[in-house]
């Protein structure tokens, strides 16, 4: 931990960092890296805590003092503005980001996603305090190839379908597809940052994730979580495969995705944090682009995975199809392909994801068999029995 220098051979000073949303997937692993790898203070603003208490309990563990957990809403809390002034950095992961919400609760969505951010970055710029923003890929809506005939040869042309952060454009969808609810808000909320930071000298990050997974990410419903919530990929396949159930295909599975692992995901964003003078000012893809899948090929994959780690064969039937409006009801809409441009993350702080979409997922799967096998074969088990 001592000596820690940047990437310019500089000296890093141990910092404090403000990080609001610190109690949900991201937050609880940049966390964990901070306490066990740096020197840094957070003070981690969250309503739940569920997902760091570990760093927070017992208060004997090495980094303690480093560590500080507030209980805040920062729809309408007072205390947020002195905890950003007591910080020499604000991280903002806090926001509604799973997309049965965007079509079914829009109004919640685009409150979370742009209302409630504002305050934030307006205490930023107003005390000269550095902000890292967590945006998404979704911004970038579809892809230009979406929009040509299927059988088109640009399709196979990346200048149709890889996205860039300085080049891209953002096509959404029509307003009755609420599902753009969310992506509207976060890039609403990007174009502010970049204002603040063009009129008013703010120094921003802003992070695009491309779909981070790993353990901790969501709940599985009736578990930890509402029994009819339905949370991303990740936690609705790990539940079916759980509960010995087929995997549900929305509108075929077609959808492409490139997975990043948590871990490797959480390296860059430390980057970032340490280098304020190589990330300050930018946007960066953060993502995976040699792990791209259809979401039938990822179902075909967690099967098999969960297979080997858990000893337990797969079901005859593994998948069914259900149609997006089953399945999410009114107003969902899907990005059809997300490969990230690496070039910016690469030139500005020499990163690049390490983890293979195998491996991620067996780390993976072996933290949700362990965590979840026992608790779901009891709440079956009383289920039936009811
Ligand atoms: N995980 C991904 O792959 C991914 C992809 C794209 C974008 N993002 C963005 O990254 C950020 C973090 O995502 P995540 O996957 O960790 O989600 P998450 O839901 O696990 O974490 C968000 C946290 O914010 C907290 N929060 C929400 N509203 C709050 C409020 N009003 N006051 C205090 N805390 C509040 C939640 O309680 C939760 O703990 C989000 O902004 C999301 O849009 C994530
Ligand atoms: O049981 C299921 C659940 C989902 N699908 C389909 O999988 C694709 C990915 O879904 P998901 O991970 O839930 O979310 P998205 O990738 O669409 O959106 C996220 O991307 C980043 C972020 O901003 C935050 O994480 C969020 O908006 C999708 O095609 C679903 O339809 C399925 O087939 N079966």
């Amino acid at each position: 931990m001592a000596g820690r220098v940047d990437l310019d051979g500089n000296p890093i000073n141990p910092f404090t960092i403000c990080m609001i949303g610190a109690g949900g997937f991201i937050g609880s692993h940049l966390c964990e890296k901070l306490m066990s790898e740096t020197p840094h203070k957070v003070l981690a603003v969250d309503v739940y805590n569920d997902k760091i208490k570990h760093l927070l309990e017992p208060a004997t563990l090495t980094w303690a003092d480093r560590i500080q957990f507030h209980r805040i809403n920062i729809k309408n809390d007072s205390r947020l503005e002195g905890l950003i002034k007591m910080a020499d950095l604000t991280i903002n992961l806090a926001a509604i980001c799973t997309p049965a919400d965007y079509n079914t609760r829009p109004l919640d969505t685009i409150y979370s996603n742009f209302i409630d951010a504002l305050p934030v970055v307006k205490y930023c710029s107003e005390n000269g305090k550095r902000l890292i923003h967590f945006s998404t890929c979704e911004v970038y809506g579809k892809t230009i190839g979406a929009f040509l005939p299927k059988d088109s040869p640009l399709r196979q042309d990346p200048a149709y379908y890889v996205l860039k952060e300085d080049a891209s454009p953002c096509i959404f969808g029509s307003i009755e597809k609420q599902r753009w609810s969310y992506a509207c808000a976060k890039q609403l909320i990007e174009r502010l940052i970049y204002a603040e930071g063009a009129e008013n000298g703010l120094e921003f990050t802003i992070v695009r994730p491309f779909n981070w997974i790993g353990p901790r990410m969501d709940f599985i419903p009736g578990i930890d979580g509402p029994s009819e919530g339905v949370p991303r990929v990740l936690a609705c396949f790990s539940n079916n495969l759980l509960r010995r159930e087929p995997l549900k295909l929305v509108d075929g599975g077609e959808s492409q995705r490139t997975f990043i692992y948590i871990k490797d995901a959480i390296e860059a964003v430390l980057l970032m944090i340490e280098n304020p003078a190589r990330a300050n000012g930018h946007i960066f893809n953060v993502g995976n682009p040699n792990n791209e899948v259809t979401v039938r090929q990822l179902a075909e994959m967690m099967t098999q995975v969960y297979s080997k780690v858990s000893g337990e064969s797969s079901l005859e039937t593994p998948t069914i199809d259900v149609s997006s409006k089953e399945f999410y009801g009114e107003g969902y809409d899907d990005s059809d392909k997300r490969i990230p441009d690496m070039t910016i993350i690469n030139k500005q702080l020499g990163w690049n994801p390490k983890t293979s979409l195998w491996d991620l997922l067996e780390s993976t799967l072996t933290y949700q068999h362990r965590t979840y096998a026992e608790a779901i074969k009891q709440a079956m088990s009383k289920t039936t029995a009811n």
